[in-house]
């Protein structure tokens, strides 16, 4: 994007009045302020393999980017109004396990967090939905290591494209199939985590986190936030802290 940031999230505001907004996100997900809301519906992806084209690092995150040109792979149901289209995904990672993801819940940090990005095709294109308050909705989720050799969830990697600005084809990939068992969900409104913090997310956090190992996050924390030719910076701790939550509510799908 034309403006330029770094991972300082207490400078944002500074260039990106929003940050300061009163609907930001991530935040933290305490039981005690959580509300069972029984008419909330499961939610559904039905996403294109053939979709996935390209993955990359640019420098912020490892992003996997799809084809959003119809409603091809797209989001349903929840809290939703309607279809939303998927359009990237990508992780939060720590510099070790013990931290990492975005949201926090009842105290707990998890070692990271997937967001699968969707836009409102009510709306002409991405740009446009980012500036409405229904324009995006995040699936977030967790990422937690386990130390035990249970079998692994299958993870894709970006080890590959080490440096900023790498990228490679990525065909064939239908990222539901690094979903949890369980569909249960919390559900808020909030922002994009990074700048401009535009406050156009419906929040979809699903409560069970997909296990990773150790040596799998070792290779999210083997990515540089550098190019080739500048000098070797580790990409970690790309995510943001929680933010006040005010006067939102957190709605849960399960009791
Ligand atoms: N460039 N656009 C973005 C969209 C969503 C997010 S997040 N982290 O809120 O899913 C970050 C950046
Ligand atoms: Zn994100």
């Amino acid at each position: 994007s034309s403006h330029y940031w770094t991972w300082r999230p207490d400078q944002w505001h500074k260039n990106y009045p929003f940050a300061k907004g009163r609907h930001q996100s991530p935040i933290e997900i305490n039981n005690k302020d959580v509300h069972y809301d029984s008419s909330l519906l499961p939610w559904f992806a039905s996403y294109d393999p053939g979709a996935a084209k390209t993955i990359l690092n640019n420098g912020k995150t490892c992003r996997v980017v799809f084809d959003d040109s119809f409603d091809r792979s797209v989001l349903r149901g929840g809290p939703l109004p309607g279809v939303y289209r998927l359009r990237q995904l990508h992780f939060h990672w720590g510099s070790s396990d013990d931290h990492g993801s975005e949201h926090v819940v009842n105290g707990v940090r998890y070692a990271g967090e997937l967001h699968l990005l969707h836009w409102n095709p009510k709306y002409s294109n991405y740009l446009d939905a980012k500036r409405r308050t229904d324009g995006i909705a995040v699936l977030a989720i967790f990422l937690q290591v386990s130390r035990s050799m249970i079998k692994k969830k299958i993870f894709l990697f970006c080890f590959v494209f080490i440096l900023k600005g790498k990228n490679a084809p990525f065909p064939n990939f239908d990222p539901s199939i690094l979903f949890p068992k369980s569909h249960d969900y919390w559900t808020y409104h909030g922002s994009v985590t990074t700048p401009p913090c535009e406050e156009c997310v419906t929040w979809i956090i699903l409560r069970e986190p997909i296990i990773v190992s150790s040596d799998q996050m070792a290779k999210l924390r083997s990515l540089s936030k550098n190019a080739e030719n500048e000098p070797n910076h580790p990409l970690v701790d790309n995510w943001r802290p929680t933010q006040p939550r005010y006067f939102r509510m957190v709605s849960a799908s399960f009791l």
